[in-house]
């Protein structure tokens, strides 16, 4: 038997060391090729990643049995894997070679084979079915399916005294199973609202704050009327309900991700037995920088709600009139923080898939009219008709007042084109084609913008100072922090320094590769203090458990921005902290930022203990110096192997002096300091880093504090030592948390005030 594996973050496994042999050509011929989107691909369990849980996560492997794999030359001479039928159960490539069916000569190690169908596959691969395990059908499995096709299954009992504030809200019980397993006891107040609406058969436009438990808002509709529908047939492609767009890849995967947990527990057998046949609900997605392949194969087997970014989906849809159909035939169609999908550049895709849910009479004029590939489409526009009861379901945690209001009056912007419209988001809403005459305008946003749970604080320096005060409140508060910079230069800046300096920290921005975006988010949800240093894609939506800081290291530009980043932080109910850090040039802008939230105070200063800053300065002095001697070396390095690479690529003999001579030079792009310079660089670097150690491995202390006699000095830190209840790195520290201090300085600054007025 042969066995093939492939893994998702590298076409077909780099895990398995089995090697390969090719058949004799006269062989292949005889035997039938499969299309390996034919194929029973069964997931292989592997530990979690990414959030994304078992079985389904990024790094999920996937195998396949009774196949064989043939080795063949394309026209360019690259080996291409073609999958070919099993003639018979071969026990492994050794019996095989015994039998005289491979030639020795034609081993290939499994690590060629990654290569090849990385390249056909784009990289990475996705969860087939989330939450429940997707199994293969099996005969077995399919006659059991078979026998209750159609039937809807009766509702099991739940008993409503066990979540009282659930009982009025009309949802399968299933789902009520599942809160109970989960811990959410009462609906948050946006879900109060919503679900009645939403399970009413109304359309939806939900604003609340970051954090309030949105995504079930729209998600536990879609989720209840599936339940209560008859199960799906194994025989034919399921057909998709729910289209959920989300503006950013991660996002996307956590509501897969929160949609799977909530089956899972709401579709647990209870008796310990694993359902068997394939999900009886699922839940697929397609995102950017991921298998299209792969993703594509999820769609032609078909699956019930469908997650996606309007860039791949488009992508994909252009290639597939089913898939087009299949839009034009949805249930339910949300757009999830919906004024920022219509920023990222993927405006017109958006666009196009909404224009697909259009009816006949509310078709609108699109961006790509055009283009032959949405001409094509044309045809069925007309042929196809959109469904009458499609929902859909608009959320955000900022949505402008008055497209609200509008909205509210008309049942769609500017009454399907007529009048005035003012933003992109008032075109996108123009272009949804809601069922509902009156949507529910649901709109909780906070006074304020930010959630009460939240507290806020300014620490005003020059822009050069700005990693110190990031330093000094990474040390002086311990936690998981999100950081927001401006540009991915920034980041990049700040990385190597902090890394140095020995601190967890971890890149997310859109142009690192989407396996590396995916895993230090992870990384980053793994680390108690870790250090997530991000541009704005990481601003909305993301739902990381406990994350106690959010760190504006450049100010946003809207105060939507703020509100989102912020939001990542003090999320369902939760206390959490933002600090800004405002250089004067940023002062005029910071001012603005907080009017337009309808701030009339000045935000609190954070206090500084100011004693440890000299010694974080001097740390931060010889970190830099190690990264610019580093950056300098490599460059060198890389320059002067571009010139012999260059000089090799052109058959040229590189005259000596040249090569010294561009050393030499500082103006030449292939400059490089000669042996004897660079000797020294690599010398004065590891200087530099042993200086960096001993910096590091020195304590810390207040103003005051002795660490040689720590029952003396102006403050005395023998009983935090001995009770080990003192800060963990800064000796003589207070060992509040950020927003325990900031609500202190608060009450302060209010008694303050009381006694000057009293
Ligand atoms: N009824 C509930 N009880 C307790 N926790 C809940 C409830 N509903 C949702 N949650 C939890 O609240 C957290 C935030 O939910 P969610 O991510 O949906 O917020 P959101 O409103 O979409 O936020 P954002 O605007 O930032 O996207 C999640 O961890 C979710 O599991």
């Amino acid at each position: 038997m042969a066995q093939a594996k492939r893994s998702a973050s590298a076409g077909y496994s780099r895990s398995s060391k089995a090697k390969l042999k090719k058949r004799s050509t006269s062989t292949s011929k005889s035997r039938t090729r499969l299309a390996a989107e034919s194929l029973k691909w069964k997931p292989v369990h592997t530990s979690s990643f990414s959030g994304v849980d078992g079985g389904g996560g990024m790094m999920m492997l996937e195998e396949l049995e009774d196949v064989g794999i043939e080795w063949e030359e394309d026209v360019g001479g690259r080996k291409v894997a073609r999958f070919v039928a099993s003639e018979t159960k071969r026990k492994g490539k050794a019996k095989a070679a015994a039998e005289g069916s491979l030639s020795g000569d034609e081993v290939i190690d499994e690590g060629e084979a990654d290569e090849g169908e990385e390249a056909n596959e784009g990289g990475n691969e996705l969860p087939e079915f989330t939450g429940i395990d997707a199994q293969d059908l099996n005969d077995e499995d399919e006659e059991s399916i078979a026998e209750s096709l159609g039937e809807v299954e009766d509702e099991p009992d739940f008993d409503d005294a066990l979540l009282p504030d659930w009982k009025d809200i009309n949802l399968h019980s299933s789902l009520k199973r599942a809160f109970l397993a989960s811990g959410f006891v009462k609906p948050t107040e946006i879900q109060m609202r919503a679900l009645p609406a939403a399970i009413a058969g109304r359309d939806v436009v939900g604003v609340a704050e970051t954090g309030s438990g949105k995504t079930l808002s729209y998600s536990l509709p879609i989720l209840s009327h599936l339940l209560r529908c008859p199960k799906p047939s194994p025989s034919s492609r399921r057909p998709l309900s729910g289209l959920i767009l989300c503006p950013t890849r991660e996002l996307a995967l956590q509501v897969v991700e929160h949609l799977s947990a909530v089956l899972k527990h709401a579709l647990a057998e209870g008796q310990g037995t694993k359902p068997s046949g394939p999900p009886r609900i699922s839940v697929g997605s397609v995102v950017g920088g991921l298998s299209a392949q792969k993703q594509k194969r999820i769609l032609d087997r078909g699956c019930d709600v469908l997650v996606a970014t309007p860039g791949r989906l488009w992508d994909l849809i252009k290639a597939d009139d089913e898939l087009a159909a299949s839009i034009r035939g949805l249930r339910f169609l949300v757009i999830d923080e919906a004024d920022r999908m219509i920023e990222n550049g993927h405006f017109a895709e958006l666009e196009n898939i909404v224009r697909l849910t259009q009816r006949a009479g509310a078709t609108t004029q699109g961006p790509d009219d055009d283009d032959p590939v949405f001409a094509a489409m044309s045809t069925l526009l007309t042929e196809a008709a959109a469904k009458n009861d499609m929902q859909t379901f608009v959320f955000s945690a900022t949505l402008s007042k008055d497209l609200q209001q509008n909205l509210k009056r008309t049942g769609r912007i500017g009454g399907k084109g007529k009048g005035k419209r003012s933003s992109t988001l008032e075109d996108l809403v123009d272009k949804l084609d809601f069922r509902d005459r009156n949507p529910e305008v649901i709109d909780l946003s906070p006074e304020g913008g930010v959630v009460a749970t939240l507290r806020e604080s300014i620490v005003e320096c020059v822009v050069a100072d700005k990693d110190l005060y990031l330093y000094y409140f990474l040390l002086r508060y311990p936690g998981r922090s999100l950081v927001f910079v401006g540009s991915i230069d920034g980041i990049r800046r700040l990385i190597p320094l902090f890394t140095l300096l020995q601190l967890p920290i971890f890149p997310l921005h859109s142009q690192l590769q989407q396996k590396q975006r995916l895993k230090n988010l992870d990384r980053f949800k793994s680390s108690k203090n870790g250090i997530l240093i991000a541009t704005d894609v990481a601003a909305r939506g993301l739902d990381i458990p406990q994350v106690d800081h959010v760190i504006h290291f450049n100010l946003p530009r809207t105060a939507d921005a703020y509100i989102h980043r912020s939001g990542r932080t003090a999320r369902a109910k939760n206390q959490g902290f933002a600090l800004q850090l405002c250089a004067p040039e940023e002062k005029g802008m910071q001012r603005a930022l907080m009017k337009s939230l309808g701030r009339g105070h000045e935000l609190p200063d954070l206090s500084i203990e100011s004693g440890f800053l000299p010694a974080l300065r001097e740390r931060i002095r010889v970190a830099r110096a190690i990264e610019k001697a580093e950056h300098h070396v490599t460059k060198s390095t890389h320059d002067r192997n571009w010139l012999i690479e260059a000089a090799e690529a052109m058959d040229l003999d590189i005259d000596p002096d040249m090569l010294s001579d561009a050393e030499d030079d500082p103006d030449l792009p292939f400059h490089k300091p000669n042996r004897g310079k660079k000797a020294n660089k690599k010398v004065a670097v590891s200087g530099l880093k042993a200086e960096l150690r001993q910096l590091l491995s020195e304590k810390l202390m207040a103003r005051g504090v002795s660490a040689k006699y720590p029952t003396s000095g102006s403050k005395i830190i023998v009983d935090d030592l001995l009770r080990e209840t003192g800060h963990a790195t800064l000796l003589g520290a207070g060992t509040k948390k950020a927003y325990d201090e900031v609500g202190a300085a608060k009450g302060k600054r209010k008694r303050a005030a009381k006694s000057r007025s009293g």
